[in-house]
């Protein structure tokens, strides 16, 4: 299957079809999951996959969806309104309809330490140095995976701020896992860190900062953007 993808990149195929958004899937509100293993996912991500789904047994993790639902997770969830053009959903502009060639990902949130980790297998579309995962492709998984984890914490949060120290090149089609964690909160500024190691831990690729920013609860998203 991951050779299919590389050559399917290569080639060019599908690219339309990949890029995309099916407006049958989530801007309708019919929800797809893509954070669901498929026949891309190498024996290692199904491997930790399975071992975070045990996890989730006794209540200590929680698989979180792809889909917009799941802002249903977070608290507060009614803070993003119901009617506004900006809908979370929009957010998941992660997602691929073709398996394998982008981000193959599934995340998992630890309420009482406010963590989320996020299995990675970065597809050939990402790719960056030859046969790497390309940085802004990098930044794009830990943005998402420490903002989930702010909204988690805070509800509706914008990054203000993200720094990475990249150190370790991320091999195509490798499994590696995003660590993020809540380390501060100040009113309405969320302060994270993030590791992305191999699943041995004996790689480490990055390590991050951010700060996230809860926004004006009395002002929509809309006239946030706007007076900037
Ligand atoms: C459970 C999981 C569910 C998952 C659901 C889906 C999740 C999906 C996750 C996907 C994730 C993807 C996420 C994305 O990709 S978000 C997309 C990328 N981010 C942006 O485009 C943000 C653009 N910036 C803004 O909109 C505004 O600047 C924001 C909203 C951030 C703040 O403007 P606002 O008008 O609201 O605030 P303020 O200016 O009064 O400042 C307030 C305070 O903050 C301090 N400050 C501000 N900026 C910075 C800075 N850069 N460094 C240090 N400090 C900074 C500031 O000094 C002040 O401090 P103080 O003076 O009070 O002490």
């Amino acid at each position: 299957m991951w050779r299919n993808c590389v050559r399917l990149a290569r080639r060019g195929l599908g690219r339309g079809a990949v890029l995309r958004p099916d407006p049958t899937v989530s801007r309708c509100g019919v929800s797809k999951d893509y954070a669901l293993p498929n026949s891309s996912w190498s024996q290692g991500m199904m491997d930790l996959y399975s071992r975070f789904l045990e996890m989730c047994k006794d209540g200590t993790w929680k698989r979180i969806p792809s889909y917009s639902n799941s802002v249903d997770h977070i608290p507060g969830k009614a803070f993003w309104g119901v009617h506004s053009k900006y809908q979370p959903q929009l957010w998941q502009t992660i997602n691929m309809d073709t398996e394998g060639v982008g981000f193959e990902y599934a995340m998992f949130l630890n309420p009482s330490e406010k963590r989320m980790v996020c299995l990675f297998q970065p597809g050939p579309y990402l790719e960056g140095p030859s046969g790497f995962a390309h940085g802004g492709s990098t930044a794009t998984i830990i943005d998402s995976t420490i903002g989930s984890c702010a909204t988690f914490v805070a509800g509706r949060v914008m990054t203000a701020n993200l720094s990475i120290n990249y150190r370790n090149p991320i091999p195509l089609g490798s499994v590696v896992l995003v660590d993020s964690k809540v380390d501060q909160v100040e009113g309405r500024k969320v302060f994270l860190s993030c590791h992305v190691r191999s699943i041995d831990g004996q790689t480490l690729h990055a390590e991050a900062t951010a700060l996230f920013i809860r926004l004006d609860s009395t002002k929509s998203l809309q006239q946030q953007m706007s007076c900037q």
